[in-house]
């Protein structure tokens, strides 16, 4: 069996209404021109990575605009949506959520960014602090796709090892993470961090970016891309916005599980992962 994905490196604007409409055409186009069956936008893909921008266009799961957008358009082209993230508005708090829409048009996952990223990066400068804007969420979230279950991340979750391998211990075999990297930090590690997870946890692993934006605050990195369970880029983007497609096959994870089977020889009297599934 094969999952065809389709990641949009969608080009934000400040204007959330031309996010939303962009982000539909290119769910329409990943479906009805690419064939993908599922289809990832970006992070914070509905304005500007900076806090008042994103402050701006709180809105309430599932009654948002973003969320009714996002589920009419997964059910019009018969589609797994995976929605980036938008700022949540919930209880008088903030979350960065992924939101993820089957075919139907129904919610089928909700991740709330575990992380508190005290806001510098690797360059060391202060884009979002999003300790100071976000709540951390306090669960995994998961879906699955035919046989395939598919784990959540968001950006700066892909700097845990550990996170990632929780999944792979919950049976997941594909881990997406929605992302804005600036470029300093995505020339040096995006990349690296990407080959990293699928390697260790021998599953796919999607990251999808913003495209390119040399005006925006926070300038993003693109290079959207897909990794296969050897640690093999399979497809990335340019800076550019632009929508990659991939085929993961999925009969490679029996096969790289087969050659190298780490996860049958971890030494659990050295060393163990404790998950909690709060
Ligand atoms: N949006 C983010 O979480 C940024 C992550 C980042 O820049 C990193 O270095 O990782």
């Amino acid at each position: 069996m094969t999952i065809r994905i389709a990641l949009i490196q969608l080009r934000v604007v400040e204007s959330k209404e031309k996010n939303l409409k962009n982000a539909c055409d290119l769910i329409r186009i990943s479906k009805k021109e690419k064939e993908a069956n599922v289809v990832v936008l970006p992070e914070c893909f509905n304005a500007p990575y900076t806090a008042e921008m994103l402050r701006d266009v709180a809105e309430e799961i599932p009654n948002g605009e973003t969320s009714r957008a996002l589920s009419t358009a997964a059910r019009d082209f018969g589609v797994y949506v995976v929605g980036g993230s938008i700022v949540e508005s919930c209880g008088g708090r903030l979350y960065n959520t992924c939101t993820v829409w089957g075919p139907e048009g129904d919610l089928v996952a909700t991740y709330r960014k575990v992380v508190k990223r005290k806001g510098t990066v690797l360059s060391g400068k202060t884009t979002v602090a999003e300790t100071k804007l976000f709540t951390a969420g306090s669960q995994y979230a998961t879906f699955t796709v035919g046989e395939t279950r598919i784990g959540l991340g968001i950006c700066w979750d892909m700097r845990f090892a550990e996170f990632a391998t929780a999944y792979r211990t919950m049976g997941c075999d594909l881990l997406i993470y929605p992302a804005v990297c600036d470029v300093p930090t995505g020339e040096q590690h995006w990349e690296l961090l990407a080959k990293a997870r699928a390697l260790d946890n021998q599953a796919f692993v999607a990251f999808c970016s913003p495209a390119r934006d040399t005006h925006a605050k926070l300038i993003p990195y693109g290079h959207s891309l897909v990794v296969d369970p050897w640690g093999q880029v399979i497809q990335r983007a340019t800076e550019f916005q632009e929508i990659v497609v991939a085929d993961l096959v999925l009969k490679e994870l029996t096969v790289v599980r087969q050659r190298i089977p780490v996860f049958e020889q971890k030494r659990s009297d050295l060393y163990e992962l404790k998950v909690g599934y709060s």
